[in-house]
């Protein structure tokens, strides 16, 4: 199948800086993609050259196999952006902002202004129509950005960080009518710096650093290569516990402290059975379990982090 997305060796330098380093992405079509990285890593670099504001300096980039400079109208038309920045005319109506945009996009007028009702529905923020940009409240200006965003009815929605700085209920009427979208097949593209949100909405991420892609895996792919604490409250303090690293490799460290003892490992939630049959078999009464699973954002620390490590140590990947 095509790719929504395809990259080959795409490269962006600003003089000396280079934003982009060489990347090799596809994203498949309907996916729900998240691109994760920390600040300057060049997410927002990449999103511009695929919308035709940032010109790349080498290698190729294809939307639904349209070239994103040679065939840029054909491939803007397919791309829906919600952008970080408000950048829109903020003294017109809500409505007007999007029957023009429609028209930008050759959609006839009539049919422009049923889109606009639609998807201001979509949104939520229809009773606002008459409005004017300036006057919504933060929270509707978001909701107004990714109804911009579907007034052409796009193939590939992208979403440059769509709920920085929203309250927990926004955010989740916003993930609601996203995955909607998702599920109807449009592929979405999404920046984000909550790592939840990656989490609960991706099928795949591309953790991005220093303009080099460090992984592409699913976000429970990545869990698993982090650590997880089996925390256990025993009855009675023991004088000695099994040596749990010895018969299982993916038992990383054991501590014992008083009655409370915690094995990290590797895939704990397939650990912790064969540690509680050891601590029965040895007649240890186990009063509490509980296990803390790693979370994508302490794969993410880690992995960006050896990112750096590598750079300044002058280490080529
Ligand atoms: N117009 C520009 N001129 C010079 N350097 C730039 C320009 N735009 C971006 N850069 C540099 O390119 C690198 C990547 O920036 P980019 O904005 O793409 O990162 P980002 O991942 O989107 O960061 P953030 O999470 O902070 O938005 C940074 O080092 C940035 O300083």
């Amino acid at each position: 199948m095509e790719s929504a997305i395809e990259i080959r060796d795409l490269t962006k330098s600003y003089g000396e800086v280079h934003a982009l380093d060489g990347i090799d992405l596809d994203v498949p079509q309907g996916s729900f993609f998240g691109l994760l990285g920390p600040n300057g890593a060049g997410k927002t670099t990449f999103i511009n050259i695929l919308v035709g504001l940032v010109r790349k300096s080498g290698g190729d980039a294809r939307v639904f196999g349209y070239d994103v400079e040679d065939d840029y109208r054909e491939a803007r038309d397919v791309i829906g952006l919600a952008p970080q920045e408000h950048n829109v005319d903020r003294f017109f109506p809500i409505h007007e902002i999007l029957v023009h945009k429609a028209g930008y996009h050759g959609i006839p007028e009539s049919e422009a202004k049923a889109r606009a009702d639609e998807v201001l529905k979509r949104v939520g923020i229809y009773d606002k129509r008459d409005t004017r940009f300036d006057w919504l409240s933060g929270g509707m200006k978001r909701r107004f950005m990714l109804a911009r965003a579907l007034i052409t009815d796009p193939d590939l929605l992208i979403l440059d960080e769509p709920t920085a700085g929203v309250d927990v209920q926004l955010r989740h009427e916003l993930w609601e009518t996203i995955i909607d979208l998702n599920e109807r097949g449009t592929t979405i593209l999404l920046t984000t710096h909550y790592i939840e949100e990656a989490e609960r909405l991706c099928d795949e991420v591309a953790i991005l650093d220093s303009g080099r892609i460090l992984e592409v895996a699913s976000p429970d792919e990545l869990m698993d290569r982090g650590t997880d604490d089996i925390v256990i409250q025993l009855r009675d303090e023991p004088t000695a516990v099994p040596d749990f690293a010895a018969s299982d490799d993916r038992v990383e460290a054991v501590s014992l402290d008083g009655t409370r003892l915690v094995v990290t490992a590797s895939q704990g939630g397939l650990v912790a059975p064969d540690v509680v049959r050891a601590l029965d078999r040895d007649g240890h009464e186990i009063v509490d379990l509980e296990i803390s699973r790693t979370s994508l954002e302490e794969v993410f620390v880690e992995m960006t982090r050896q990112g750096e490590d590598r750079a300044t140590m002058g280490v080529e990947q």
